[in-house]
């Protein structure tokens, strides 16, 4: 995991939206190390997410994965070829319990990921595995998505703003934990509002303004910029 058979790398990626031209010629690669996309809202980051999971169509572009060309394949020919999707907003099911999204998943043959590691990474999730969709808190929502994609055992996660909604402690809490599964080799493609989330989770940051990437660089010279974070994200 995290080798370059698993790097991501898109190049001239350009998606509409009828005439609007959401996402203009990006690209970007990532390996090993994590990524996060940082932008304010409306910028592009879940139409690049969904853009790379094939659930919209990109007019031109390339989009390889451990040097395949995934550009115009099916979601599940794309999650199959080890890219995990959490998509923005969550997605759980209401009336399934924490289990039951787990088992209709299921594990892969051979995978580190089964519904007990998954339990593992995630203990509340096994305290509230027969309680429905509906009635989980949002922190634990998100670790259920989360879960749920690993089961796919992707090589690349890319994750959609996991930490929108979420209480401070929680979104800490949530860092660490994939911070964790980043130290063991996990590789992370985030796209993200809340710059500490961004910057603790990704080495490396880049920023989405207008559809474009405006800028790429380390989060520690992010974090550092003032002038930058008011700029990008209007957030110093
Ligand atoms: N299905 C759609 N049809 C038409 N326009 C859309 C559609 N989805 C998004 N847009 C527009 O495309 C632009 C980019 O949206 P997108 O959701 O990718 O941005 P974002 O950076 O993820 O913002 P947010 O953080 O609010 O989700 C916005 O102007 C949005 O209004």
């Amino acid at each position: 995991m995290g080798d370059e058979d698993g790097r991501l790398v898109v190049d001239g990626l350009n998606v509409y939206y009828d005439r609007v031209h959401v996402l203009q010629d990006v690209g970007f690669e990532v390996g090993a190390e994590p990524v996060a996309m940082v932008g304010r809202n409306g910028m592009g980051k879940t139409t690049l997410a969904k853009a790379l999971l094939g659930l919209v169509p990109a007019a031109s572009g390339s989009v390889r994965f451990g040097g395949q060309e995934l550009l115009g394949a099916s979601p599940y020919k794309i999650v199959k070829a080890g890219i995990g999707y959490v998509p923005q907003g969550r997605r759980i099911w209401p009336s399934l319990s924490t289990h039951e999204h787990l088992v209709m998943v299921g594990a892969k043959a051979g995978s580190r990921w089964t519904v007990d590691t998954v339990y593992d990474v995630f203990p509340r999730l096994a305290e509230r595995r027969d309680v429905s969709g509906a009635n989980l808190s949002g922190g634990e929502q998100q670790m259920l998505a989360i879960a749920r994609a690993l089961l796919t055992n992707p090589r690349l996660l890319v994750m959609d703003e996991p930490s929108e909604g979420l209480a401070p402690a929680i979104v800490e809490h949530l860092a660490s934990t994939l911070r964790s599964l980043v130290d063991e080799g996990q590789s992370v493609f985030l796209v993200e509002q809340n710059l500490r989330f961004a910057t603790e989770l990704g080495d490396h940051i880049l920023v989405m303004v207008n559809g474009r990437i405006a800028t790429d660089l380390r989060s520690e010279e992010l974090l550092a910029d003032e002038e930058k974070q008011n700029l990008y994200l209007g957030v110093a």
